[in-house]
This record gives C-alpha cells, sequence and structure tokens, in this order.
C-alpha cells in the first residue's frame, strides 16, 4: 500500500489548477470564437476530458503507480535474495529455553573462536544459573579453586562466521519480543553454507556431545521460571550412592527398582499401564531423602526437574503444563509434598517423634493451599491425569506422610513409599566409616578414575569427605572408633544431618570425634528437651 506523503497534495493542487487554468483559458477563447455555436456542457466535457487526458496528470499519475511498486519490489527482491540462499545456505533457529539451545551455546562457548574474537559477551554463570554456558576458562592459569570462572559467547544481535567442518556457517544471537507481557525471547539462528542438510545434523551431534560431556560426573537440574517454562539452573556434581547411608539393602533396592522401570516401556505399553513411577520417601528432617533422590539421579544419568508446589503463581493449570511439559526419562522432584496442602505450619512442627497425624492441619474443604493455589484434585490430576508426562519417575518428599490424603499415595501415583527415620547406630557407625574410612583397593581405583572427572573433587571438598586428611592409619582402629562413636549416639535421637554436622567438626581426627561423641549426645538430648519444653 503507498502513503501519501504532505507534499503530495500540494502537487495535486498545482497540477489540477494549471490543468484547469489551462483548459478554462481554452474554453474562455474559443467561446469568444464560437460562442454562438457552443453550449456550456459540451464545454465542460470538453474541459474535462482535456484534463483527463494532460501530460501533468498522466506524469502524476506514472509516478503514483511507480511509487505502489516499490514495495512489492523490495519483498520480491527480499523473497529471491532468501530463495538464492536457502539454496545454498542450511538454516536453523534454536529457542531459548529448548535443551537444543543449551547444547549450541554450550558447543558456541567451547569453540576456539572466541578465545580471538574481539566482540564477544562475557559471561560468569558457571554451574549456577544456565548450565549451557558453565564452561570453565581452561586456559586460564589463574583459575583455582574459589575463583570465579568465566567463558566468552557471541554477543546478542550480531553475527559472526566461523567453520565448521570445512563449512562457513554465520551465527546470530537475538532477542525478539514475544509480545507476552514485554517477555523477551532469545533466538540462535545458525547458517552454513552447505547443499547438505547431513551437516547440521552433524553439528547437533557434536553440541549435544559438548554438552553431554561430563554427564558422567554431573546431574543438570532444572526449574520452572516465571513463564512456567523448564529451564537450566545449573549442574551438580553427582553425589555417590555409598555416602548415603541407609538402612541395608533400602537404596539399593530403590535403584533396582527405577532401572528396572526405566528398561520396561515396552511391558507397560503392552498392557496399557501408563509408563510412569512415583516413589514416596517420607519421614524425619535431615535423614537422607534429598541426597538419595540427587544420587539416584547420578546413577540413572537422568536430569533433574525441580517442582516447587508452594511456588508464588503455582496452580492447578500451571502445575499441569509444568508436567505435561517434563521430558521423557527424566526425574521430577515435589518436595514437601504437603506444603501445598497445610497452612502455617512449619517445619519444627514437623516432630519425628509425634505422630504425624497430630500435627497434620486441618485443609480447606477444596484441599486448596494458603499460599499456592494448587488444589488436590489439581495435583491428583497432573500426577496421572490425561496430560501427565509418560516415561517420568516422580520423587516426592515429605516429613508429614500421615497428613497426606490417601488418594495421593495410592499406587500408580506414589507406588513405593520408603520411610526415612532419625539415625540408628548402625547408621552412626556406618557414617563414621564413610567420613573416615581410607577406600579399599578397588574402591581406590575406582576414585581415582572419577577424580579425574570434573565434579568428584568438588563434592567430596563440600562434603568433607576426604580421605587425605584423616590421622588414622590402621582399619581396625577406625573400626573400634566407629564402633565407640556408634554406642554413644543414642538409637533413634539425631538426625543424619546433625550427625554429619557433628563429624565435621572433626575432619582430620576420628579419635577426637569419637572421643567427644558421648558428652556431644547428651547436649543435644538436652537442648531437645529444652525446645520441647519451649514449644
Ligand atoms: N542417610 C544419610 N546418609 C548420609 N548423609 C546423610 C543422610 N541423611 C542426611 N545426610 C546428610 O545430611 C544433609 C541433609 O540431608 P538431606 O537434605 O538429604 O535430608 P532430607 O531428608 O532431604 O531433609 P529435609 O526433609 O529437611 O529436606 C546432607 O548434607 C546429607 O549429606
Amino acid at each position: 500500500m503507498v502513503q501519501m506523503d504532505s507534499a503530495q497534495p500540494n502537487i495535486l493542487g498545482f497540477l489540477l489548477a494549471n490543468t484547469i487554468g489551462a483548459s478554462s483559458a481554452n474554453a474562455t477563447s474559443s467561446h469568444n470564437a464560437t460562442s454562438t455555436s457552443t453550449s456550456p456542457a459540451s464545454a465542460s466535457a470538453a474541459s474535462f476530458f482535456s484534463l483527463l487526458f494532460s501530460p501533468a496528470l498522466f506524469e502524476y499519475a506514472k509516478w503514483m503507480l511507480m511509487g505502489s511498486l516499490i514495495p512489492y519490489l523490495q519483498q520480491i527482491g527480499t523473497w529471491l535474495y532468501e530463495k538464492a540462499l536457502s539454496s545454498m545456505f542450511v538454516s536453523a533457529s534454536f529457542t531459548e529455553g529448548d535443551a537444543a539451545y543449551d547444547w549450541m551455546m554450550t558447543w558456541l562457548a567451547k569453540h576456539p573462536k572466541w578465545r580471538r574474537a574481539r566482540q564477544v559477551e562475557v559471561t560468569t554463570r558457571h554451574g549456577c544459573n544456565d548450565g549451557a554456558r558453565a564452561v570453565p576458562d581452561d586456559d586460564d592459569p589463574h583459575a583455582e579453586a574459589g575463583v570465579t570462572k568465566f567463558s566468552y559467547i557471541p554477543c546478542v544481535s550480531s553475527t559472526q562466521w566461523m567453520f565448521f567442518r570445512g563449512h562457513w556457517m554465520s551465527v546470530c544471537r537475538s532477542k525478539d519480543n514475544t509480545g507476552w507481557y514485554g517477555k523477551m525471547e532469545e533466538t540462535l539462528r545458525v547458517r552454513i553454507l552447505s547443499w547438505d542438510q547431513r551437516v547440521l545434523t552433524a553439528l547437533l551431534h557434536d553440541a549435544r556431545a559438548h554438552y553431554d560431556a561430563d554427564k558422567h560426573s554431573t546431574i543438570h537440574i532444572y526449574a520452572a521460571d516465571g513463564d512456567n517454562e523448564w529451564r537450566s539452573v545449573g549442574k551438580r556434581p553427582k553425589r555417590p550412592l555409598r555416602s548415603i547411608v541407609l538402612a541395608p539393602g533400602v537404596k539399593e533396592d530403590v535403584l533396582a527398582d527405577a532401572r528396572e522401570f526405566l528398561a520396561s516401556k515396552e511391558w507397560y505399553n503392552d498392557r496399557g499401564i501408563p509408563f510412569r513411577r512415583g516413589y514416596l520417601l517420607y519421614g524425619a528432617p535431615g535423614s537422607g531423602k534429598t541426597s538419595l533422590i540427587q544420587s539416584l539421579a547420578g546413577e540413572l544419568g537422568l536430569n533433574v526437574y525441580i517442582i516447587t508446589l508452594s511456588r508464588a503463581g503455582m496452580d492447578d493449570a500451571t502445575l499441569c503444563q509444568l508436567i505435561s511439559n517434563l521430558p521423557d526419562q527424566s526425574i521430577a522432584i515435589m518436595e514437601d509434598i504437603d506444603a501445598a496442602f497445610t497452612q502455617g505450619i512449619n517445619r519444627e512442627s514437623a516432630d519425628p517423634a509425634k505422630p504425624a497425624s497430630a500435627a497434620a492441619p486441618p485443609r480447606s474443604p477444596q484441599g486448596e493451599a494458603g499460599g499456592s493455589r494448587v488444589t488436590l484434585s489439581g495435583l491428583l490430576n497432573a500426577i496421572d491425569g490425561v496430560g501427565a508426562q509418560e516415561g517420568r519417575i516422580l520423587f516426592a518428599t515429605t516429613n508429614k506422610y500421615h497428613s497426606l490424603d490417601p488418594a495421593l499415595c495410592r499406587p500408580g501415583r506414589m507406588d513405593k513409599h520408603i520411610e526415612f527415620r532419625l539415625a540408628s547406630r548402625y547408621q552412626a557407625r556406618e557414617l563414621f566409616l564413610a567420613f573416615y574410612e581410607p577406600p579399599r583397593k578397588r574402591e581406590r581405583e575406582e576414585r581415582e578414575k572419577e577424580k579425574e572427572r570434573e565434579g568428584q573433587e568438588k563434592w567430596e571438598r563440600d562434603s568433607g569427605f576426604e580421605e587425605k586428611l584423616v590421622d588414622v592409619s590402621p582399619p581396625s582402629e577406625l573400626d573400634e572408633l566407629a564402633e565407640q562413636f556408634a554406642t554413644a549416639i543414642p538409637e533413634r535421637e539425631c538426625s543424619m544431618a546433625t550427625l554429619q554436622g557433628y563429624l565435621m567438626q572433626y575432619k582430620t581426627s576420628p579419635r577426637d570425634a569419637a572421643l567427644n561423641a558421648a558428652a556431644w549426645a547428651m547436649e543435644q538430648r538436652e537442648e531437645q528437651k529444652r525446645r520441647a519444653a519451649g514449644a
């Protein structure tokens, strides 16, 4: 469509005035000459035709037509250009939030091009905000523990050229307004100079391999963002299963069950049973529920998706959307599943010594939560309704098992219920050994391999499971100390987290840990009595 600018009416007026002036002059002279033979009607018809065929109007119409054609010509030009490009290039676009986008960003961040590029975006989001870009600057000689690492990625709105397997390739990151409450969405556009689409497939394989390079030592964690899209919130080092101390056989049983589930897709399909599995981990705070899930995710090689039911803005529709958007073969975690349906309850009120039902708060008739707008029926539907994702494992945790609705706990939603209790003497002993025991020969070899990989050492540093600092040599002495420690710890009175906290005070001296354990346990008991009296 052609838009007239303000000058055009003036030109039109000028042309008309000239034409009409000329016509009227002609008409006047002819009128004078033949005033007796020409009628006024035929004179105005003549002036109209002379106006219509006047060269000025013709010129004007010509320019108008050409002006209106210009946008179409531009469009045709762009279309031809795009056609020419698309016939020479293989193009792909990646949208932020999609896993493929994360692969590409990791691949780009690791590309040697950015080490020489003069226009880059610098990111320090190392393993906390965006796993995709969490690439350590391997060449940085100053990169040491505790120093924030950085990496380079392409700038937004600039096109960068590079080579991929001998093909010229352009990369352009852009941020576009989605029009949804001003939400900006980032897109990465890639063009490879090639006729063959297999180059793009190769690029994607490469990018995914880079992204998964540290999969053997880390797990990827995802959480919902403000727009209820799954976003990577970073990576965590895998936690070895042997570092979790539970009653004999418990963790091995859960692991075997989950492994069997993942391998039985066909079995489920053949019988028309929804291919989903739910585990309910319940019991005392600090007894290893979260740690076990993290460790199992590592063992199974699955990514973890955290669903926070009590999050502001969470309602039935949002929950349903999140669960149906879970990728196949993933672990979803709903921590404190009771929290969405309880009002005014804090963690302290969940005294494991009391029957949980005594602590259960009244629930509103619809089961609606105080802060959250998730209803019980919404949660039940999200877990196993029509839209619920197949192929996922759901882990739910709670400290208030008996306050949960039976419908939530039934098989099909929560297939296995695993109780976590306060530490037994057996657990205290095993925790002590796991904390100080030098790894046995086979384990040592295994650990050597693990240590080569990224993440393991970090986990050991953070958790205090460091073998090199321990001042005990003969294993028999360690056994004796472990026994002494376990005897000093009262059965089922302290959480494993509390015991771990105590041992952390004696990272390098198990003798002192064992020696002071009895006095510490007494203090703990007194402290608990004081708290109970105060409550
Ligand atoms: N059974 C256990 N074996 C080894 N370590 C444990 C165990 N239980 C707890 N811990 C340690 O205690 C800390 C807290 O554990 P975790 O968060 O897994 O407990 P939780 O049961 O999920 O607690 P909460 O119910 O409060 O969320 C972790 O650092 C973990 O290493």
